[in-house]
């Protein structure tokens, strides 16, 4: 068997068009447009690059794209400032913190202070607790692109057995919780899980977030599963790698998610749905 390829890089680019004819209308109707903030403190090379990148697909869809680029020896305080300034904006829809954070900030900080209302990365605890409660709040990009594809690849989630595989704040937890909210038996699976590989093999649908490169094997995919691979690791060849043996896991899953192409692209397409939706609920 050799596996449907899900595309992300196109249904990214769908999501992208669809936000775009929203924003466009806003604009006719004569409202304002939605403004998107990404703050990015220091010079790590993979981050600048999404944030150029964020920066630059929101512009593309009408959205009002301001980019804050602080220098690496910003102090946590000063940022904080920066986040209560940005909260206080009314112009303001949409504020992302990029991550990592160099190591002489609290994350967590930062983030308690982001105004929940305006937090695009689904990641404020009030946002992680009413995903965790089965409400509607801000929800994590990755994995509401994760899910957003699922639903395009499968008819149904409702009763299958989920496997994911890593427990992140940023991806494992909330897309559990929304694999639970889809009705899915979820198991999530991690570094201390006993017999990994016949945990996944139980799995209709893998995804895999563990961050290392090609860890999971084809001969723990289930005949016809579909797999989600997460995964973004930098080889020494410089090529991309996700955390599934692509090769290996296309003869015998049912559909599959390449890496680059697959989840990545999702990630931006859905901050720029989350910022509309904060839009929305802020001011209508
Ligand atoms: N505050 C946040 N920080 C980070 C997040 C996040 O969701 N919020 N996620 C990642 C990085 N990220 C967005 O910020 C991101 C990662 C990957 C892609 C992407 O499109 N990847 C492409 C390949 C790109 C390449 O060549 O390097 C793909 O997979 O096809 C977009 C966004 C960590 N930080």
């Amino acid at each position: 068997m050799t596996a449907r390829i899900i595309d992300g890089k196109a249904a990214a680019a769908e999501l992208r068009a669809e936000i775009g004819r929203e924003v466009a209308a806003l604009e006719a109707a004569g409202k304002p447009v939605p403004g998107l903030h990404v703050v990015l403190v220091g010079e790590d090379p993979a981050s600048k690059v999404y944030v150029a990148s964020k920066e630059k697909l929101a512009a593309e869809i009408g959205m009002n794209s301001v980019a804050h680029r602080l220098p690496a020896e910003t102090t946590e305080a000063a940022l904080l400032a920066k986040i209560a300034e940005l909260n206080a904006d009314d112009g303001v829809d949409g504020i992302l913190v990029q991550l990592p954070l160099p190591k002489h900030i609290d994350t967590g900080r930062i983030i308690d202070a982001i105004d929940p209302a305006k937090d695009v990365d689904g990641l404020h605890p009030i946002n992680a607790g009413l995903l965790a409660g089965g409400k509607t709040g801000l929800v994590p990009c990755t994995p509401l692109g994760c899910m957003l594809l699922l639903k395009q690849a499968l008819p149904s989630l409702s009763g299958l057995e989920a496997v994911v595989i890593g427990r992140s704040e940023l991806v494992g937890r909330p897309v559990a919780q929304l694999l639970l909210q889809a009705d899915c038996t979820v198991t999530i699976a991690h570094s201390r899980t006993r017999d990994l590989p016949a945990v996944v093999k139980r799995a209709d649908i893998v995804v895999a977030a563990v961050g290392r490169p090609r860890m999971v094997k084809g001969d723990w995919i289930k005949p016809g599963a579909t797999v989600i691979d997460v995964g973004i690791n930098r080889m020494p060849d410089g090529k991309l790698a996700g955390d599934v043996d692509y090769a290996q896991a296309a003869e015998v899953a049912g559909a599959i998610t390449p890496v680059p192409g697959g989840v990545g692209p999702m990630t931006i397409a859905c901050l720029l749905r989350n910022t509309l939706t904060a839009y929305r609920a802020r001011r209508g």
